[in-house]
């Protein structure tokens, strides 16, 4: 089943929810800092579990001490769709794990 894009309307309510997440052109973004660089590796190989889980998968940007996550839906013309927030839903909840701000 084709999953349709969000209405910004839609959209901005979603982001109050999201902390540190923010519409860029039609992706979502959202970067983190953390301790050192073996935390933010961690951090990428557990999103990238969780979005082996949705197969939904974002771009992700593993920097020495940050993560980068953008996010939009491919088969919906690049836009932000429910499968984008609900995997933004899934990384916020997973990065106080990892310490990540
Ligand atoms: C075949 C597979 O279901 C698709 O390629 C999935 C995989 N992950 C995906 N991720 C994202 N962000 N958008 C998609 O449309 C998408 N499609």
């Amino acid at each position: 089943m084709a999953v349709e894009p969000l209405a910004r309307k839609e959209i901005e309510d979603q982001l109050s929810e999201l902390p540190g997440w923010s519409l860029d052109g039609d992706r979502l973004v959202c970067s983190y800092r953390l301790a050192h660089h073996f935390a933010a590796t961690a951090m990428v190989v557990h999103i990238a579990q969780v979005q082996e889980e949705l197969n939904h998968h974002s771009d992700l940007t593993l920097g020495y001490n940050t993560v980068s996550v953008a996010v939009s839906t491919h088969s919906a013309g690049g836009k932000v769709t429910r499968l984008d927030i609900e995997l933004a839903r899934r990384i916020t909840a997973l990065a106080p794990v990892h310490g990540a701000r």
